[in-house]
């Protein structure tokens, strides 16, 4: 897309000393962001918060699948019909997880504004630009 810059990120959790779990990434949504893909070695910690905010669900890392998650920007352009998840990594065992993350975020000078499709009277509009 011309109107979203790209950011590659590379991230290393170490493995805790002790046999405990440690927090590597505090909960966050990506703010800003459109949307980022995930990709792990096979070292579990990535977890999602459901949309009720009552549980954490642990996302099993696979060598053969992405995680496609939803960032402020593109909830805010779905006048908030796509959900940015909180979302944090918990680090166990004896090996360090290993991610590169790919995020489109907007390009400075532009407005996110959900177009007139997303809103009507089921959804009022939740953000103004
Ligand atoms: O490393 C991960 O699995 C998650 C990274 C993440 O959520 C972020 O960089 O925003
Ligand atoms: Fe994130």
């Amino acid at each position: 897309m011309d109107v979203t810059d790209y950011l590659v990120r590379f991230q290393k959790y170490d493995a805790p000393k002790s046999n405990e779990t440690k927090l590597g990434l505090d909960s966050h949504t990506d703010k800003k962001i459109v949307v980022t893909i995930l990709y792990g070695n096979e070292v579990k910690g990535l977890e999602v918060l459901t949309k009720d905010g009552k549980y954490w669900i642990n996302a099993e890392p696979s060598k053969n699948s992405f995680i496609v998650m939803i960032g402020e920007s593109f909830h805010a352009w779905t006048n908030g019909r796509l959900h940015a998840p909180y979302h944090r990594v918990m680090v166990t065992g004896d090996e360090a997880r290993l991610s590169v993350g790919l995020f489109s975020v907007p390009k400075s000078g532009y407005i996110m504004k959900a177009p007139d499709e997303m809103v009507d009277e089921d959804h009022p509009i939740l953000l103004k630009p």
